[in-house]
């Protein structure tokens, strides 16, 4: 479970906040998507509930833990793939899951149970000994996706977790998500890939200039209600009337 209280950020003093009163829940068992142009707020929605900054107002929690009160307790109950996958140690990628498996305290039958099926999954079974800094875009993506569910968290959390996956990968992703959906987790993500949003999500939310502006299930959005009934044929033409100037 997710949920977001009325939360709000500004990074300067003057102009318009980067996120603006956000109201959401997201229960578990659901594939959420966020959407919403660029610098519409996705990002640092995410870091806020993710803990890595602080809303100035509002509160967030995660599967129940209040982030403000036990943000330690509530980290662990997260998996995080941030939007940018950047190598900073020189560490094979074994020794990163490693390392991330020991932060995350995953007891060793756990973490030789799961990592082999993740390596699997993702086919990256040979990448896994040679140095993170030389992966391609795509193989720490990867690397990324694999350490964010080392712990087998309740929550994941994906910011732009598409970009640079090929296809193979990308449909792996997309089951992944859909099997800890089915095992009642709850997957939380950002995209401009509408057309996954769609396939994929139980419900989506749109933002824009940090403000929700819709938040529902597909078909419904696309159908709109009382007055505004319009049968869309896509989420993308929904998405281009909502956020349009
Ligand atoms: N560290 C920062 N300092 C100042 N302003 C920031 C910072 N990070 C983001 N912003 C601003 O906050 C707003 C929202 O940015 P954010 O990255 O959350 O958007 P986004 O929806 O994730 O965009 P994109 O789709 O392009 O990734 C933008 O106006 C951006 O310029």
């Amino acid at each position: 479970m997710i949920w977001l209280g009325n939360v709000s950020k500004r990074y300067g003093k003057v102009g318009r906040p980067a996120v603006d009163g956000l109201q959401l829940k997201v229960e578990p068992g659901e594939i959420f998507g966020f959407l919403g142009p660029n610098g519409a707020g996705k990002t640092t929605t995410i870091k806020m509930l993710t803990g890595i900054i602080r809303p100035d107002e509002g509160e967030v929690e995660v599967d129940g833990v209040s982030m403000r009160e036990n943000p330690l307790d509530g980290k662990r109950r997260i998996g995080y793939v941030p939007d940018n996958p950047e190598a900073v140690m020189r560490l094979t990628g074994l020794e990163y899951f490693r390392f991330i498996a020991d932060v995350y305290g995953v007891a060793e039958e756990e973490r030789e149970e799961r990592l082999p099926k993740l390596l699997h999954r993702f086919g990256m079974e040979e990448a896994v000994d040679m140095l993170m800094q030389d992966y391609s875009r795509g193989m720490k993506q990867k690397t990324w996706v694999i350490a964010s569910l080392l712990h087998d968290p309740p929550v994941w959390i994906l910011d732009e977790p598409m970009v640079g996956l090929d296809p193979w990968a990308s449909a792996r992703l997309k089951e992944e998500m859909k099997s800890r959906s089915t095992a009642g987790k709850t997957v939380f993500f950002s995209t401009h890939v509408l057309e996954v949003a769609e396939r994929l999500c139980d419900r989506v939310a749109i933002l824009r200039e940090g403000q929700l502006v819709a938040t529902g299930r597909v078909e419904d959005l696309k159908r709109g209600d009382g007055d505004q009934v319009a049968d869309r044929e896509t989420l993308e033409a929904y998405f281009l009337e909502l956020t349009g100037s």
